[in-house]
């Protein structure tokens, strides 16, 4: 179930086990922020926490990525609609048969089936990293091509750089959901991440929702660190 809110707001609980994860969410409120489990996390601490985490009120994004054949990726994500999470993906570039057979898989769950998003180009990399392995193309429009192809699918919307946002909402429309990672406020450190935004540039450009993680998380005061965030970007 949606929640009625919709924060725009998710916070990445990138930890290597529930204790820390569990530690922060006691002190977030479901009404300004959505979470986000990721492989490290559901790698150790599986469906129970996604199940815990959303009895405290929370709308989950299971950020695992599927990429996989057809079948063994429609098969996945029909479990995470069993789960009850809020958002799941899958690669964009698993291709058309792929997302198609996920978006038929999710069709059963009716209205309250997860949102359903796919990967285009990670925001950690950049026009080198995509060169190395072998596409020319600039990060911008290899991620309008992946989302050309996930929007013809059927699929709700993909994750890609704020940076792309603009485009992509002129290309797709506005109602193709843009989940922006890479999102980092000016006094925080890039860290892995190649093409960012400040979360108030990002929802100018276009953002629905913003993936926060370590700016929150390895914050000295994460909660600060969130409530920072959120005023900054309340009535955007
Ligand atoms: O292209 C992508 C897709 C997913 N992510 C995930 O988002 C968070 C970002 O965390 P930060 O600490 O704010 O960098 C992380 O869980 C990634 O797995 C992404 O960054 N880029």
């Amino acid at each position: 179930m949606q929640n009625q809110n919709d924060p725009k707001i998710i916070v990445a609980l990138d930890f290597p086990s529930e204790t820390p994860a569990l530690e922060l969410v006691d002190k977030l409120d479901p009404a300004k922020c959505r979470l986000k489990v990721g492989k490290e996390l559901f790698t150790r601490s599986g469906p129970q926490l996604v199940e815990r985490l959303q009895k405290h009120g929370f709308d989950v994004f299971l950020d695992l990525k599927f990429h996989d054949i057809p079948n063994t990726t429609s098969a996945a994500v029909a479990a995470a609609a069993d789960l009850g999470v809020w958002m799941v993906n899958v690669h964009a570039s698993g291709g058309e048969k792929m997302m198609t057979a996920c978006r038929e898989r999710l069709e059963v769950f009716g209205p309250d089936r997860p949102l359903l998003i796919a990967v285009t180009v990670l925001t950690s990399m950049n026009a080198d990293d995509l060169a190395g392995i072998g596409i020319t193309d600039s990060p911008e429009a290899q991620v309008s091509r992946l989302a050309t192809l996930t929007k013809n699918c059927g699929l709700d919307g993909v994750v890609c750089s704020a940076q792309e946002a603009p485009k992509l909402k002129a290309e797709q429309g506005a109602d193709f959901q843009l989940i922006t990672p890479g999102i980092r406020p000016l006094t925080a450190d890039k860290g892995d991440q190649q093409r960012i935004m400040t979360p108030t540039d990002a929802l100018k450009a276009g953002s629905d929702y913003l993936v926060i993680g370590r700016p929150i998380t390895r914050a000295a005061d994460p909660l600060a660190a969130l409530e920072a965030i959120h005023a900054e970007v309340q009535g955007l």
